[in-house]
């Protein structure tokens, strides 16, 4: 086999890897796309061909860290001559420090674990991959690239929190998240529409985790999620911005401890939490359409219209900042796939001038809007792998 980049992207449901064999070039080929899938007591690896074949699919009897140990293995038995030039990682949190991708180091490890309080759910699952390399095979050049890096042209006021100034002081205020996935919009964008690109944009990145970002110039001016990845919009299993009182009660009244709040807020609120059933969209969709159960119906039905409404009301919200918007693009998981979603925000805002074409959402177009629609509402797949393996490419130049 050639040499290849691999690159990790670990996100809140999954652990994903993709490898390119290496050519220097910005579009670079997929070898394989691979996912590792966590049950309580065993872990499923499945690596499929760029083309959807199937390459192969192993349980093995470990979860946690110990899965590496089984994609070293397999992953040498796979790439007989081949060299791993170097691995590029989502790393959610970049906290102050990081404000561009960096060449991994156990000094860089140390800083970047110390970020987990800042993301309690991500921050470890995505440095995890990156410790294990870097323990089996130091001498590879591993990259992090962060989901913090793009917001950085969010005005300073912005990212203030209006709490005691002492407080950012300690580093708490707004960050912005889904930066990789918006940064390679932008770009994809710049490419497909370039007029859209120097206008403003709303970017819906609907996945497991949600956010908006408003780009003006194809440049964050502002979004969603904040000083974690908790904030903004409701999503599959966090319940997104919600009144900090509520906290309070429940600390007060009902004794909640951090372990308890982190529970709740990032892994049973959300779809999850309000329909009582699921925080995985298809599911849900299936049973609005065969449940039996008229208060599962009930309760699925409300999950799904707070969702379209905390996306609408925010997506105003971005509009009143960016002076209105001119464009709309949905991605990721939900925002690529699920055309329901997709109608039901966009005829929330027909007031505004938003028209759908019917056909065009039912057949997940690249543009799915009427052509006098006020605002052009598009469709387009995230790539956030191929925007680190991009971020990669200049650390291996200046390695060489
Ligand atoms: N065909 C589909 N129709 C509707 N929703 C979908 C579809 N495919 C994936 N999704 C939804 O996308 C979400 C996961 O999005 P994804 O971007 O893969 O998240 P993550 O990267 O955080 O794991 C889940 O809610 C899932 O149900
Ligand atoms: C930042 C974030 O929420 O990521 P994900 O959508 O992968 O959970
Ligand atoms: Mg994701």
């Amino acid at each position: 086999m050639q040499d290849v980049i691999v690159v990790f992207n670990s996100g809140s449901s999954s652990l994903k890897l993709t490898v390119y064999a290496f050519s220097g070039h910005v579009d670079p080929q997929v070898l394989l796309h691979g996912e590792i899938e966590e049950f309580p007591d065993h872990s499923q690896f499945t690596a499929k061909e760029a083309g959807g074949k199937l390459l192969v699919q192993e349980k093995w009897p470990e979860t946690g860290l110990h899965i590496f140990g089984h994609l070293f293995q397999w992953f040498e038995q796979y790439s007989g001559q081949g060299r791993v030039l170097a691995v590029g990682h989502r790393i959610v949190h970049g906290g102050a420090e990081f404000l561009q991708p960096v060449k991994i180091t156990l000094d860089t490890l140390r800083q970047l674990d110390k970020l987990t309080p800042f993301d309690p759910l991500h921050q470890a699952a995505t440095l995890a991959p990156a410790k294990a390399i870097f323990e089996k095979r130091p001498d590879i050049l591993q990259v992090a690239c962060f989901d913090t890096t793009f917001h950085q042209t969010i005005p300073e006021m912005a990212r203030l929190l209006p709490l005691p100034r002492r407080y950012a002081e300690h580093g708490i205020r707004r960050y912005g998240f889904h930066g990789i996935s918006y940064s390679y919009i932008a770009g994809r964008l710049a490419e497909v529409d370039p007029a859209l690109a120097q206008g403003r944009t709303i970017v819906a990145h609907l996945g497991s985790g949600a956010s908006l970002c408003a780009l003006r110039a194809s440049k964050s001016l502002e979004t969603t999620m904040g000083f974690s990845a908790l904030d903004g919009l409701m999503m599959g299993t966090r319940c997104g911005a919600i009144d900090p009182g509520a906290l309070l009660y429940m600390v007060q009244s009902e004794k909640a401890d951090w372990k308890t709040l982190v529970t709740t807020l990032y892994h049973q609120s959300g779809l999850l939490g309000v329909s009582g059933v699921s925080s995985d969209m298809r599911i849900l969709r299936a049973t609005l359409a065969q449940s039996q159960d008229a208060v599962q119906r009930k309760q699925v039905s409300e999950a799904l219209e707070l969702f379209v409404y905390r996306i609408v009301q925010e997506i105003g919200a971005l509009m009143a900042i960016m002076g209105g918007v001119d464009g709309i693009v949905f991605t990721a998981g939900i925002g690529e796939h699920d055309e329901c979603l997709r109608a039901d925000v966009c005829h929330a805002l027909a007031w505004m001038g938003v028209e759908i074409d019917k056909a065009a959402n039912a057949a997940h177009a690249p543009v799915i809007s009427k052509p006098d629609s006020k605002i052009k509402i598009r469709v387009m797949p995230t790539n956030e792998e191929l925007q680190i393996y991009r971020s990669v490419l200049p650390f291996l130049e200046s390695e060489r």
